[in-house]
């Protein structure tokens, strides 16, 4: 009898592979398009395909800069003392203003300045910004201000290959503010001052290393951003993270921006349009009795207080205006990290069963298809798994549609997230996009083939 089913099954072996090969990926099928971004299921993919060359992550170096500044390990600061006489220079404009406090420098000769310290925040956390964007870094430690002493790390840094390069501090309009200078000299400078709050001095310039054959030389995208570490992080969001997408081949390299309602009113900027810092949750009433994304601010908004970006996962885009925004406007924010882990306790206390956006709730099963909307945060798309967050959370698991009638089906409701399985391509699936239920539930070939592989 065992000995009947072996010869049977060696003897329809080849036909019934012949039948499942080929059955996931049919010929001139196209798996993944120039530009999506690869996720530990587009990378099988593209194992299962032999394709082994992707575009590579890009190589940050990243270099303080600042004769206050000391390593963080460093115990003991020194904090300057203000005489009279200091306190006549900060009047006359000669001094910067450090974290509240006054450093002279360069004013009488090389030994009077450095009266405070300062412990270089910025280079650790550009550098796990960088890694956070999946980058390969370089550490080029503190460099004083010297303009001799910064061109030589500089140098180093090129000759390690590297593909962008990220200086904090010494961009401003200061006798010793090297940086841009530098950035001039040695590349073709794009920009330098940008109307915005915080980041105002941010410097851009496309820089050739000094080599025997420059023509093939690569070049160096070298952002100059500002010291004070509030406005070094926003101008590391805003600029050098879609420049990182781009190297590394991204589509669309831009940070999502969503709608988001104000939690308190905001005075902006009356002269420079603001990035303000601020926790955005999705929440089943966002105060217009419909969900939506919530926006409470950090706090204090000053440029040395990195306080206030601590938690931040939004940057609120709030034009220049003399008029304060009252609470409850709705606001564009632009999303710096994965909001998951604020989502608002109150929107996933929610029952769980399929029911009507509003509040009569209304059970949806494969017996009763009439559809109903949800609105699902729908944070990153691939053609194969949408994943969401803060949703209405009243799904069901089963079918359903998004606004671009692509269906899916729910794979997984965890308290925080929801997955869904998208059959066809996600590229018209956008952020918030409502997605209604179907009722329905997934059908699925069964027959003698799957029972005999089975
Ligand atoms: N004449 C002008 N002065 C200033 C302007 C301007 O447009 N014209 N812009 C102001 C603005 S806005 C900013 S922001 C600052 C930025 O100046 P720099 O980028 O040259 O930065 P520094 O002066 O070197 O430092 C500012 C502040 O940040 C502290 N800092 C610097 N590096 C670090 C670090 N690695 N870790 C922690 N803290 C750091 C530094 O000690 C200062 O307190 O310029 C205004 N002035
Ligand atoms: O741009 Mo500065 O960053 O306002 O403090």
């Amino acid at each position: 009898m065992i000995l009947d089913a072996m010869t049977w099954i060696l003897k329809n072996w080849n036909i019934e592979l012949g039948w499942f090969l080929g059955c996931d990926i049919k010929k001139d099928d196209v798996v993944l398009k120039s530009g999506e971004r690869l996720g530990a299921a587009e990378i099988g993919l593209l194992a299962t395909v032999g394709v082994t060359m992707v575009y590579p992550t890009p190589a940050i170096a990243v270099l303080s800069t600042g004769d206050e500044l000391v390593e963080p390990t460093t115990g003991c600061l020194s904090r300057g003392q203000m005489s009279a006489v200091d306190s006549s220079l900060k009047h006359s404009g000669f001094g910067r203003v450090y974290s509240g406090q006054w450093l002279y420098k360069g004013l009488t000769g090389e030994d009077d300045h450095l009266l405070v310290q300062i412990r270089d925040s910025n280079r650790a956390m550009l550098l796990s910004a960088a890694v956070q964007q999946q980058c390969k870094v370089l550490d080029l430690g503190i460099a004083p201000d010297d303009e001799e002493k910064i061109k030589r790390i500089l140098d180093s840094a090129f000759s390690a290959g590297i593909d962008i390069l990220l200086s904090s501090g010494g961009v401003s309009m200061g006798d010793r503010d090297f940086v841009k200078p530098l950035l001039e000299k040695r590349g073709k400078l794009y920009f330098h001052k940008v109307l915005m709050k915080p980041g105002k001095p941010l410097t851009f310039s496309e820089m050739i290393p000094d080599s025997p054959n420059n023509e093939t030389a690569k070049k160096i995208l070298a952002f100059g951003l500002p010291g004070n570490p509030v406005s070094c992080l926003v101008c590391f969001h805003l600029f050098v993270v879609p420049a990182i997408r781009y190297l590394a081949g991204w589509a669309n390299p831009h940070l999502p921006r969503v709608h988001a309602r104000l939690k308190q009113s905001i005075k902006p900027d009356p002269v420079r349009p603001e990035f303000h810092r601020s926790i955005i949750r999705w929440e089943v009433n966002d105060g217009s009795g419909s969900p939506g994304f919530v926006a409470e601010s950090t706090g204090h908004q000053m440029s040395s207080r990195l306080l206030s970006m601590k938690s931040a996962n939004a940057l609120l885009e709030l034009p220049a205006s003399d008029r304060v925004i009252s609470a409850e406007n709705s606001v564009i924010a632009i999303l710096i990290s994965d909001f998951s882990s604020s989502v608002s306790k109150s929107s996933v206390s929610l029952d769980l069963g399929c029911a009507t956006q509003g509040s009569v709730s209304q059970e949806v099963t494969a017996d009763d298809p009439r559809g109903s909307e949800f609105r699902v945060a729908i944070l990153t798309v691939s053609d194969t798994v949408a994943s969401g967050t803060g949703p209405d959370r009243r799904f069901k698991l089963g079918m359903v549609e998004f606004a671009s009638s692509v269906k899916g089906i729910t794979l997984n409701l965890e308290n925080e997230n929801v997955g869904i399985v998208v059959f066809g391509s996600g590229t018209a699936i956008k952020g918030g996009d409502p997605v209604k239920c179907i009722g329905s539930i997934v059908d699925v070939p069964a027959g003698e083939g799957y029972a005999r592989v089975l």
